[in-house]
């Protein structure tokens, strides 16, 4: 059996482990893994980032319903290191191409890699991309049309938020394929969902919808369907939370991570740090030189 190697974590002074970078596991995995899926080409995932601050990825392979190939995830790990170093970044928007999310994984690369090895070394870089992608310093919303199935909803929970049009659905269908979630999915929608929620979702492959998904706390709103006005609601939706400088939109989402993923005293003196970051900055002079009044 395949047993990667997790990514150590260093101790601090107090004896306290501190994250060293945004992976999970080490790097030093990904020749054999990369080798691997590039045997599995199709679809692409495409990036843009816009003047605005706001980039839009785009899960491309319309023709198997936005499924990912091989190198469709190995494309993805690419966008995600082009966003980490994206300065002027504040927010990215997940969709995916022809009005649909993504059906998960490319079933004919899942038939052919089946064995469990295979199948370990996809899953540890599926899960390394998909935190590097919820721990990119931007606020990120995964707009659902259509369907997001399996891994394609495991996509969903790699994001901030969630918006989904009118009839569009979310689907764990795991289950129903012999599985559980292997891309971290299980484990964020915990953290969205609780583990009440999560387990119902999990164990019976429900299909939610958008009122539901509100309901329950997955998604964060509806928007309009149509041919580019669900991306343009999104957009605006965004902008609400990424209007302002890019280091200070940056700072929120680095102390909002570290308040969901650390143990509270390490997630203090990163606060601090960050508090470090924006203290006396630009921004912060600017304001207190025109007298903020919040009324
Ligand atoms: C990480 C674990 C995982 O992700 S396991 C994968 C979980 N996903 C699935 O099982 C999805 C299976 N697909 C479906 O249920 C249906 O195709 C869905 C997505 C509901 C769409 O249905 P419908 O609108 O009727 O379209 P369709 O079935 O004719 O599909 C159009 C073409 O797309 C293909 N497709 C779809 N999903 C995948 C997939 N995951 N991998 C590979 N191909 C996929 C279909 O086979 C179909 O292709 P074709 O037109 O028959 O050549």
């Amino acid at each position: 059996m395949f047993s990667g190697r997790l990514l150590r974590i260093s101790h601090n002074a107090l004896g306290k482990p501190h994250h060293r970078g945004m992976a999970v596991y080490s790097s030093e995995l990904w020749d054999e893994i990369r080798g691997k899926l590039s045997m599995f080409p199709g679809g692409s995932v495409n990036l843009v980032k816009q003047e605005s601050g706001i980039a839009v990825l785009t899960v491309n392979n319309p023709d198997r319903m936005n499924a990912f190939s091989g190198t469709m995830m190995l494309e993805l790990q690419d966008r995600v290191s082009q966003l980490e170093n994206w300065k002027e970044g504040k927010g990215l928007i997940v969709h995916g191409a022809g009005g649909t999310f993504c059906s998960g994984s490319d079933l004919n690369a899942v038939r052919a890699i089946s064995n469990p090895q295979d199948g370990m070394k996809m899953c540890m870089f599926m899960q390394d991309t998909l935190t590097r992608l919820l721990r990119l310093p931007l606020i990120s919303v995964a707009l659902v049309e259509g369907r997001a199935l399996g891994g394609g909803a495991e996509l969903t929970t790699a994001c901030d938020f969630r918006l989904m049009t009118p009839s569009s659905e979310i689907q764990f269908v795991h289950k129903h394929m012999g599985l559980v979630p292997g891309w971290g999915g299980a484990a964020r929608l915990v953290r969205i969902v609780g583990s009440q929620g999560a387990l119902k979702l999990l164990a019976a492959a429900l299909k939610v919808d958008s009122a539901l998904a509100e309901r329950i706390g997955l998604s964060d709103g509806v928007v309009a369907t149509g041919a580019g006005t669900a991306l343009a609601e999104a957009e605006h939706w965004l902008g609400d939370f990424t209007r302002g400088p890019a280091p200070v939109i940056q700072a929120i989402k680095k102390v909002a991570l570290s308040g969901r993923e650390r143990p509270l005293e390490d997630a203090l003196r990163k606060e601090k740090e960050v508090f470090g970051t924006v203290w006396g900055g630009s921004a912060n002079l600017e304001a207190l030189a025109r007298k903020s009044k919040h009324k």
